[in-house]
């Protein structure tokens, strides 16, 4: 039940680079922030900071309108659940949820109730008396997570809890962690992880952090935004080529020319594509890149295309990936090397070294210039709205 408001926050260890890097970021009370980014951009450490285990370093930090920089975690009004759990081996389900309660010496019988009512939500009833290495992986994570429940907090914040289960667990605790949020709707939630799906799919709004490529300005913020906003309309390459997998594809060219609508570009492998994009602000002849991602892509020859040979192919039952030679001047950082991604539906097969036709609708393009700065794309805003059925 409170708003969290990063302002210029600052983060270095002893003398070296700073790891977080002027982080301006308000979440409103009951907002469910997401942090990404490639490992060591300093997601955890954001998240961290903000729990009070890490001290920090400039900026200010609040948590429902007051300043938490000096204040120890334990009166911070935050619960945080990790990646490892962290329950007490040698105590109950039951135990390691009253636990926190129990310290802050709050009545036995409403301790009963709120453990017995978050178990419940978890679906732990059945387990309360058991050992956590009794439980399965997910079990344990929906202790720890019933754990925090229990102490009502204003703040959630989660550090990759998921990244220990499998895949089909993963997906169930996402969805039981969506509805948490959902029903408990009054507390403001941020959440760290490494995996765009987790992002994309729990986040009201994602913040995304630089690394890597992105030198001297690891730790900044790429950009933050809606899922959909982040994917649509990527404010550079390094976002542009984060969110969506397999990621976007990169073709390199020249501006020809530019309308209000459409840019046409000429790419160094010497084809000319159109792209719904405004890009007056750049001179004709002006270096930039095409971006389109594999799932925009179509096999054939109705539509703008390049034609290629194929590399290599991935077939996953409901689609399959063609990996189509890029040339030198072309590379997707799916690949980390020159091929091109393009997705098909259904499990079609193409034969090594056959010459595929790869449409790059306009209206899908997404076009960067030389400092990988997007230029504006002309799509719609609208989701579909689906009917509902008779
Ligand atoms: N105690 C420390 N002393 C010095 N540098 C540190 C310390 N803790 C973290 N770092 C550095 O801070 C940077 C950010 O680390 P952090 O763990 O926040 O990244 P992350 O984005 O959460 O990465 P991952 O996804 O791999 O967990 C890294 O470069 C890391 O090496």
């Amino acid at each position: 039940m409170a708003s969290i408001e990063l302002k210029s926050v600052f983060k270095a260890y002893g003398d070296n680079p700073p790891v977080i890097r002027d982080v301006n970021l308000n979440i409103p009370q009951g907002e469910f922030c997401v942090f990404v980014g490639p490992s060591g951009c300093g997601k955890s450490t954001l998240l961290r900071m903000i729990a009070g285990l890490e001290e920090i370093s400039g900026g200010e930090l609040r948590i429902g309108g007051a300043l938490m920089n000096d204040v120890p975690p334990a009166h911070r009004g935050v619960a945080m659940v990790f990646q490892t759990y962290a329950l007490f081996p040698h105590m109950s389900v039951y135990e390691n949820m009253a636990f926190g309660l129990g310290l802050a010496k709050v009545d036995k019988k409403i301790i009963d109730e709120k453990v017995r009512a978050a178990a419940k939500v978890l679906q732990l009833d059945a387990l309360l008396d058991r050992k956590p290495k009794a439980l399965s992986g997910g079990q344990r994570q929906r202790v720890a997570i019933g754990r925090a429940i229990v102490r009502e907090p204003g703040v959630f914040l989660f550090d990759e809890p998921l990244s220990n289960l499998d895949a089909a667990l993963r997906v169930q605790t996402r969805f039981e962690i969506a509805k948490l949020h959902r029903d408990f709707g009054r507390a403001s939630t941020v959440y760290v992880t490494h995996d765009q799906v987790e992002a994309m799919t729990l986040a009201d709004r994602i913040l995304l952090l630089n690394s890597g490529e992105a030198v001297q300005r690891d730790g900044s913020v790429a950009q933050c935004g809606s899922p959909l906003e982040l994917y649509h309309r990527p404010n550079n390459l390094f976002v542009a080529g984060f969110i969506g997998s397999p990621k976007m594809n990169f073709l390199r060219g020249k501006l020809r020319s530019a309308t209000p609508d459409q840019a046409t570009i000429e790419l160094h492998s010497g084809e000319v594509l159109q792209a719904a994009v405004d890009a007056r602000r750049l001179q004709s002849g002006a270096p930039v890149t095409l971006g389109i991602r594999p799932e925009d892509t179509r096999l054939g020859t109705d539509e703008q295309h390049i034609v290629r040979p194929v590399q290599w192919q991935e077939r996953l039952g409901e689609s399959t990936y063609l990996y189509l030679d890029g040339g030198d001047a072309e590379h997707s950082l799916a690949t980390g090397g020159d091929a091109l991604v393009a997705k098909a539906p259904g499990h079609v097969h193409a034969v090594s070294g056959h010459r595929l036709a790869m449409a790059i609708p306009a209206r899908s393009a997404h076009l960067f210039d030389e400092h990988g700065r997007a230029l504006e794309r002309l799509i719609p805003d609208t989701d579909l709205l689906l009917p509902e059925a008779a």
